[in-house]
């Protein structure tokens, strides 16, 4: 059997204790175990999370190959910490399908990098017209409890209502990209004093908050989950706050760069700060940090979004919105969460791990870092810097903000069912 003593790492940044793992699951946790036939692994000085679990992961197959594979993708995912992601549907052909969602799953379990959770589109070819098989995709290998138009808003309140209350029967989830559409055509960047000075076509924040009101409503009336994509502004924070007051449930996520990032870095009419939701203000991360570290938002999830050179070496207007992630995501949020004291280590497994298995319904990741838990962690090494060098980066897009950035915290070792995917850093 697979057998690995894991000396000395401060779990969720406590005290040092040994890790045994033994097959897919922790074995034994204490001072100074030994273990015959172990191979062992220095971690004096790293914290052990559990395993990293993205909500929003972008890897373009079928289809987009020339950005992403699912093999590069979930690669890029071990080397992030991460052991789970969930699969956007915005595929070619759309992953709106039992066949295609089980496509998707048998291909990430044969890369192994990583789980692959598919994600189900909501409706049939991201159309907004007609619910897709959800059912079918539910009941599949893939058992798909997210579903999502992602890259696209379910528009139409009725069918927003009927995707609602179909997902009761299997508990799942619909998670809304909150764009309404007639207010953001041709939109470019934040509606703002920055999208005013640069002349472009704005996002204005009430494009996401109406559509976030309108459905934690909706949830609430028909008693269904509803789950926020990529939250951005201040105002959706409030808004998510007043619903879970009231007691809907709504769950949300903030990607690390709607953390960091602000729009005034369009200026530099660099299409990496292209994304969609738009980079919002300073008084918006503001929001977002503090709407993060009181839970109010659950998770962080990349959104990690690659596209092709051709595709963002272009002018503003033409350009692809979207951002990679999933190398960078940890460190960011060190950098906006840990670093500013919102967020301890045990603060972060929550947000990045626990919750977000909880919400796509992940029973085997997101579990305590205890003993008969599968064995699914990550150790970082929370002192040191590194540079994102185009070498370091496996994904094979390179649109990140962070090129040629030094960044602190490095994911050292990463863990999948008892087995190293990464290891000292490079792919196991
Ligand atoms: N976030 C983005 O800017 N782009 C995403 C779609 C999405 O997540 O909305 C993509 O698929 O490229
Ligand atoms: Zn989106």
């Amino acid at each position: 059997m697979n057998r690995w003593l894991l000396r000395g790492g401060r779990i969720l940044g406590g005290d040092p204790a040994d890790i045994l793992i033994a097959g897919d699951s922790i074995a034994e946790i204490g001072a100074g175990l030994t273990a015959a036939g172990a191979e062992i692994v220095d971690a004096g000085g790293l914290v052990v999370l559990p395993g990293l679990v993205d909500l929003h992961t972008h890897l373009r197959e079928p289809g987009r190959e020339d950005a992403e594979t699912i093999e590069s993708g979930t690669l890029a995912a071990a080397l992030g910490g991460f052991t789970a992601v969930h699969a956007m549907a915005n595929t070619d052909p759309v992953a709106d399908t039992a066949g295609v969602v089980e496509q998707v799953w048998l291909a990430g379990h044969e890369a192994g990098h990583c789980d692959v959770a598919p994600v189900g589109a909501v409706t049939v070819g991201l159309a907004g017209e007609r619910l897709a098989e959800l059912g079918a995709m539910a009941d599949s290998h893939a058992r798909v409890r997210v579903f999502s138009d992602d890259g696209r808003c379910v528009a139409d309140p009725l069918l927003m209502r009927r995707a609602l209350e179909y997902v009761k029967a299997f508990d799942g989830v619909i998670a809304q990209h909150a764009q309404e559409p007639r207010l953001t055509e041709d939109a470019q960047l934040n509606e703002g004093e920055v999208s005013a000075r640069l002349g472009l076509a704005g996002w204005p924040a009430a494009a996401e908050e109406s559509i976030i009101a309108r459905d934690v409503l909706l949830a609430g009336h028909v008693g269904s989950r509803v789950h926020i994509c990529h939250v951005s502004t201040a105002g959706s924070v409030e808004l998510i706050r007043w619903a879970k007051a009231r007691g809907i449930a709504v769950t949300a996520e903030v990607t690390p760069h709607h953390l960091l990032l602000t729009d005034d870095l369009a200026v530099s009419y660099d299409p990496v700060f292209k994304v969609n939701p738009p980079l919002r203000t300073a008084a918006d991360v503001a929001a977002l940090r503090a709407g993060l570290a009181d839970g109010t938002i659950d998770a962080v999830a990349t959104d990690h979004a690659p596209h092709p050179v051709e595709a963002k070496e272009c002018e503003w207007a033409a350009a692809a919105p979207g951002m990679i992630g999933l190398q960078t995501a940890l460190s960011v949020v060190a950098l906006a969460m840990v670093e500013t004291g919102l967020l301890d280590w045990a603060g972060v497994a929550d947000r990045m791990s626990i919750r977000p298995a909880r919400i796509g319904r992940l029973t085997t990741h997101g579990r305590p870092i205890a003993v008969g838990s599968p064995a699914n962690l990550t150790l970082i090494d929370p002192t040191a810097r590194w540079v994102v060098e185009p070498s370091v980066l496996v994904s094979k897009s390179r649109n990140t903000p962070f090129l040629g950035k030094e960044l602190p915290v490095r994911v050292v070792h990463t863990f999948l069912h008892g087995t190293p995917t990464v290891l000292d850093g490079k792919p196991a």
